[in-house]
């Protein structure tokens, strides 16, 4: 028996699996949440910024010496083909000439630009507007929906350069954690194409944007390509190198096993979910949403997080949209109420659509898609001195849904057919309510994948096609996706109800993106710097 190993990397853990290259079965799988997990508030005895959110680098190599010999008991390293990995992104880190972190160092230790900044870490919002003012009339903006996120790798590197020149001056190379990880496994320092495609503004053909542009958004940023985000891009899930002598000993693994170059964790998801062709969009429900779509042309739909050719799968335009909190927003919820999923969903699964009179918009960690900014906020609308916890989270499950609907419209309008919809990552299996309200508000079957690892199992088929186990993507995808699935059936009943509720919650989205500040005084008055408003005319 051959095995892959493949490794996911989310925003509160590691997953390490291993999995069978004949038929796909997961045969081990272990899970090390990362020590330090998300850091807020506070590093060390300094206070964060509200919107910071950092890791530490350690926690990621954590992963590999904790779960990989977990996974490895029962079996010979002589027959593991080869290792794939997805990643959160943008999540980058600064390191020095040895690409050693910053942070690592005694004098960095307190430093928060010098740890990861992970993903959902929105402080760089002012500079993204600021750098999205100087782009906005470039055509390749519109590949990215019009607008560069705050979340993506120039606004996070830009933030640096603005509020701690010194450390920015010593930072060798600013990198995406998971090309980190890859040159902590194989001693080669590579970007991989799926986050330079998606978060750093990479094209195939055109390769990075200007120095002229760059230099006209900061000069901290002249010839920034050639410096500090030098390094050659290379195609996600080609072959990276092989293990190094010092890691092979730690993790339990023969020096020379193959390993795959990296990949966004929700782009892993669709291989991993069994998609390889067009017209299957993919939800990959965790902490976000992220919303998965091959094609076979590229169309410029403003709003989305981006299109890229071969971002995903060879021969394939795949879009990408998103939702910035869903599992997060829940999570939210359930620990301001004291309360737990299992009770919240047994009263919420008896209530009618409609029936508690709430509504709420999602936007509680921002509005990746369609207004891409991080400064929107959550809303309840309804709210009364009965209102039970039960029904407000009902109301949140919904506004979710909602938001899935606004990405699927968006998609259809700009005529990019969706004929299946397909839910995965760790969210679909545990949340049969969820998955329903879904395929009602959508009036779209919902097909769940019955596995929570398709991101690992993604990681794993990249990993065995660069290692040469197969000789092309659709057959690695055949022989080793995910294929047990249920499959939620819309409720014709709720239709009507929804219709109603989904057309409330575009007018409210309307109102607080275009017709009121509201949300963006409030910020004002937290002591946040004012943003300019942003025009909607290219979401029309
Ligand atoms: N029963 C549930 N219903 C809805 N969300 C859940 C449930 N159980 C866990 N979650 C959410 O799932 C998210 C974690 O998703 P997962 O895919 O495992 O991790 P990651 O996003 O880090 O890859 C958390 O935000 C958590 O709140
Ligand atoms: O931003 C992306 C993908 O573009 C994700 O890495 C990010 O949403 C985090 O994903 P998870 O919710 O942790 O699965």
């Amino acid at each position: 028996m051959k095995y892959a190993i493949g490794i996911d990397y989310g925003t509160e853990s590691g997953r390490v699996i291993l999995v069978n290259i004949e038929n796909g079965d997961i045969v081990a799988t272990s899970v090390t949440p990362y020590p330090h997990g998300v850091i807020t508030g506070h590093l060390n005895n300094r206070t964060l910024g509200k919107e910071t959110a950092l890791q530490v680098p350690q926690d990621y190599l954590e992963v590999l010496i904790n779960s990989i010999p977990e996974v490895m008991k029962e079996i010979n390293p002589n027959d593991i083909v080869g290792i794939g990995l997805d990643f959160t992104s943008s999540t980058i880190l600064p390191v020095d000439e040895n690409l050693n972190p910053l942070c690592e160092t005694k004098e960095h230790e307190n430093n928060p630009h010098a740890y990861v900044k992970l993903w959902k870490h929105h402080e760089a919002e002012d500079e993204a507007k600021h750098l999205n003012k100087i782009v906005q009339q470039e055509q390749w903006t519109k590949r990215y929906g019009g607008t560069i996120s705050s979340e993506w790798m120039l606004p996070k590197v830009l933030e640096i350069a603005n509020d701690d020149p010194p450390l920015f001056n010593q930072v060798h190379l600013f990198l995406e954690a998971g090309d980190w990880v890859i040159s902590k496994l194989t001693g080669n320092l590579i970007r991989n194409s799926c986050s330079a495609g998606y978060k750093g503004t990479w094209h195939k053909e055109t390769g990075f944007i200007d120095n002229e542009t760059l230099q006209k958004i900061s000069p901290a940023l002249n010839d920034i390509y050639k410096t500090k985000l030098q390094g050659n891009v290379q195609s996600s899930g080609t072959l990276a190198g092989t293990l190094t002598k010092e890691i092979s000993v730690k993790v339990g693994l023969h020096e020379g096993t193959p390993v795959a170059v990296g990949i966004i964790d929700a782009h892993a998801a669709l291989p991993g979910a069994g998609v390889s062709e067009p017209g299957t969009l993919v939800m990959v429900m965790g902490t976000s949403t992220c919303h998965l779509l091959l094609s076979d042309k590229e169309v410029l739909v403003p709003g989305i997080s981006g299109v890229v050719e071969g971002g995903i799968l060879p021969g394939y335009f795949a879009y990408e949209a998103g939702q910035a909190a869903v599992g997060d927003l829940f999570a939210h919820f359930l620990k301001n109420y004291q309360t737990n999923f299992e009770t919240l969903s047994d009263e919420a699964k008896i209530l009618h659509p409609g029936q508690s009179g709430l509504l709420a918009l999602d936007w509680h960690n921002g509005c990746r898609t369609p207004f891409v900014d991080t400064t929107l906020s959550g809303v309840l609308v309804g709210e009364k001195l009965s209102t039970t916890p039960a029904e407000v989270y009902r109301a949140l499950l919904e506004a979710t849904a909602f938001g899935t609907k606004v990405i699927i419209d968006l998609f259809e309008k700009h005529e990019i057919p969706i004929n299946q919809v397909i839910a995965t990552g760790g969210i679909p299996n545990k949340n049969n309510l969820l998955m329903q309200i879904y395929a009602d508000i959508l009036q779209k079957e919902i097909t769940v994948v019955q596995n929570d690892q398709a991101p690992a199992l993604g990681a794993a088929i990249l990993g065995a096609v660069a290692a040469g186990a197969y000789d092309s993507y659709s057959r690695a995808i055949r022989h080793m996706a995910s294929n047990k699935t249920i499959v939620y059936k819309p409720n014709k009943d709720n239709a009507n109800i929804y219709i109603q509720l989904f057309d409330m919650y575009k007018q409210l989205s309307t109102f607080f993106t275009e017709q009121s500040s509201i949300m963006h005084d409030l910020n004002h008055l937290k002591g946040e710097k004012k943003y300019d408003r942003k025009p909607m005319e290219h979401l029309q």
